[in-house]
């Protein structure tokens, strides 16, 4: 198989889905890997490894999405690349359809075939394409957030941690998956109040268990959020429902409970934001306030990152990007369950049901699909 990788075009996206040693094993099961020039600069790997690898590079990105039977990405393509996408084509890469109806129907248009990382799901529940990104972004929530309480940035002014006999920062985590976990560790290790909420009791009782004395859990409802808000710093927002629009747990008319320069970071903003106010920020002007309170709303966090990130999310896709190409996408998501959750749209039609429902679109059985 041809297999396609071009350079992340999207604000400060400096991740490659591909490293030159997944090149060698790309060549070593047989195929052919073509990499647009300077694909890896961002993430500290130059052309020259990747033609040791036995990849070829080109410079022309068109001839590149042409010739590609398969193309790895990593962020999910953005309108320039709407018209490369072509029939018979496999897209491996983020897609996030529930934020944005251009791209499915740009996706559905092509008839390609699109395998989400986000969606791909273990018998167990976990989302094993997206959970080192969700770990980085966690972690840099933190970091973010404590960075826009300064002043100068338009915060409130408040040292997360505090000092000794001053109080430090209430951070509200709302979702204790992998992002809110991550958030907490960093959070609380800075010496923050933090409270977790989750609307799932098993994993509250888990949290409970491993994170430290300044960690607490409170159920998910309107009525507890409601009660926090006007003693929260900052609050992060990590819910997910795979594949589905983020539900808003904090709407526009909440906000004025909230203290001025108080802080949003809202992790969940890739599937449409779980704030009322939320709407997508760049790297380049990552916040905005909304009475008052500052929203950073980045959908790329991890691209800040890259010589993290990079490395995070190719040692996961890997093994999938190698069965995909060895199989092709029919037989690889038949004999693979996880894999065949990562199927979102194929041949023009949507097999991913919260996608569909996202939009009130049609929604195909995936057994029609394969
Ligand atoms: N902006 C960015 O750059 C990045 C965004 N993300 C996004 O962050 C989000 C969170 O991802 P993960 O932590 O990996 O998901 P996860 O599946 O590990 O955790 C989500 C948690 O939300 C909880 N939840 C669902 N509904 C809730 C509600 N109403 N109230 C409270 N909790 C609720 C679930 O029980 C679960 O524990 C996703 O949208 C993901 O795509 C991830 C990486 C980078
Ligand atoms: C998951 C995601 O949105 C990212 O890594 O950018
Ligand atoms: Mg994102």
């Amino acid at each position: 198989m041809i297999i396609g990788v071009p350079k992340e075009i999207k604000t400060h996206e400096n991740r490659v889905s591909l490293l030159p040693g997944g090149v060698t094993r790309l060549k070593r099961n047989g195929h052919q890997v073509l990499v647009e020039k300077g694909a890896g600069e961002g993430s500290g790997f130059s052309d020259e490894k990747y033609v040791e690898a036995g990849a070829t590079i080109l410079e022309d990105i068109e001839k590149l999405w042409e010739q590609s039977e398969m193309i790895m990405k990593v962020k999910e393509p953005i309108e320039v690349e709407y018209s490369r996408m072509k029939e018979g084509q496999v897209i491996f890469t983020y897609f996030h359809f529930a934020a944005s109806e251009a791209l499915t129907e740009a996706v559905i248009e092509s008839k390609a075939t699109a395998i989400a990382y986000e969606t791909v799901e273990k018998q167990d529940g976990s989302l094993p394409l997206l959970i080192p990104m969700s770990e980085v972004a966690g972690r840099m929530a933190s970091q973010e957030g404590a960075k826009y309480l300064e002043k100068p940035l338009g915060g409130r002014g408040l040292l997360l941690g505090g000092i000794p006999g001053v109080k430090p920062a209430n951070v509200m985590v709302l979702g204790g998956g992998i992002v809110g976990v991550n958030a907490a560790k960093i959070a609380a290790g800075m010496g923050a109040n933090v409270t977790i909420m989750d609307i799932s009791m098993p994993r509250l009782r888990y949290l409970d268990d491993v994170m430290s004395k300044n960690v607490d859990t409170v159920f998910s409802s309107e009525a507890n959020i409601r009660s926090l808000l006007p003693d929260v710093d900052m609050i992060i927002g990590a819910v997910l429902k795979p594949g589905a629009k983020a539900p808003h747990l904090v709407t526009k008319e909440m906000l004025s409970d909230m203290q001025d320069g108080a802080v949003l970071v809202d992790v969940a903003i890739d599937q449409g934001g779980c704030f009322e106010t939320s709407k997508p920020t760049t790297h380049d002007n990552p916040i905005y306030k909304v009475d008052g309170v500052v929203h950073y709303c980045v959908t790329n966090m991890p691209g800040a990152v890259p010589y993290t990130s990079t490395l995070g999310l190719t040692n996961v896709t890997l093994p999938y990007a190698i069965d995909l190409a060895n199989k092709g996408w029919k037989k690889a998501v038949k004999e693979d369950a996880e894999l065949q959750k990562g199927l979102n749209i194929t041949g023009g039609e949507i097999v991913y049901e919260p996608v569909a429902d996202a939009f009130g679109l049609e929604y195909s059985a995936i057994d029609s699909a394969l």
